[in-house]
């Protein structure tokens, strides 16, 4: 099968200097890359230039044969990307945000969709409030909620675990398994092992040199031994 993600000789950063080393990756369906690496090592970095949200310094990215041009539709439509965002629209409750956006790509029965994603993100009594009138955990919830009720071929997420209790952990783990099993490329920056271990195919430890190890190797990486 054809790659997903396909990115060679990346160089990510700010005013044309690298923060960290050349990536050169590939992702296929089905797969979940990991990408680890101590705090301020460049792993924001390299999957917002993977999701299209900042140039590459240099090289390429290829999601399904298309350069990662953010405001090209046909982009947009093959990757959903979780960040530490938080940005709502602040008059637009809980369900009518998810029915924006399941309505927005086009799905079946969204009523339906957006009641089941209530119901697996525990944000059933709280669906008609608006966002300030959640918890901070809560507020994740809703955005891991808004990239996963979309489809995507590329599902990019950065450190999701954050703010979620160890049971939301769990199973967000079984869902970004469920999502690459459906065919999907998943990539994951996480700070926590056991999600890696849980959910990577193979992991990405971003460095001065990027170098790509099992998971068992990049969890150890992230435990410091
Ligand atoms: N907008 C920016 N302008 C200039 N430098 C930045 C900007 N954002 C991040 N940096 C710097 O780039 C480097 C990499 O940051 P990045 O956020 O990618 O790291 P990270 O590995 O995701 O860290 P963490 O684990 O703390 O989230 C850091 O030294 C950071 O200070």
């Amino acid at each position: 099968m054809g790659a997903v993600l396909q990115a060679t000789g990346l160089l990510v950063g700010y005013f044309r200097a690298p923060v960290c080393g050349e990536v050169s990756v590939t992702v296929h369906p089905g797969e979940v890359l990991g990408v680890v690496g101590v705090n301020g090592a460049g792993k924001s970095t390299v999957v917002r230039t993977l999701a299209g949200r900042q140039p590459a310094l240099a090289g390429d990215v290829l999601v399904q044969g298309l350069p990662a041009v953010p405001d090209a539709v046909m982009f947009r439509r093959q990757v959903s990307a979780v960040f530490d965002d938080d940005l709502f629209f602040p008059a637009l409750t809980v369900r009518e945000h998810l029915l924006l956006v399941a309505r927005g790509h086009s799905l079946d029965a969204p009523d339906q969709r957006v009641t089941a994603e209530l119901e697996f993100f525990g944000l059933r009594d709280r669906a008609d409030v608006v966002p300030e009138a959640l918890s901070s955990g809560q507020r994740r919830r809703l955005l891991l909620a808004a990239g996963l009720i979309r489809p995507s071929s590329l599902l990019i997420l950065d450190e999701p675990e954050q703010r979620l209790d160890p049971v939301m952990r769990d199973a967000l783990a079984q869902r970004i398994s469920d999502h690459a099993e459906a065919g999907a490329a998943v990539v994951l920056v996480t700070h926590d092992p056991r999600l890696l271990v849980q959910t990577a195919s193979t992991c990405l430890v971003i460095d001065d040199v990027v170098e790509q190890l099992d998971p068992d190797q990049g969890a150890a990486i992230i435990a410091g031994s």
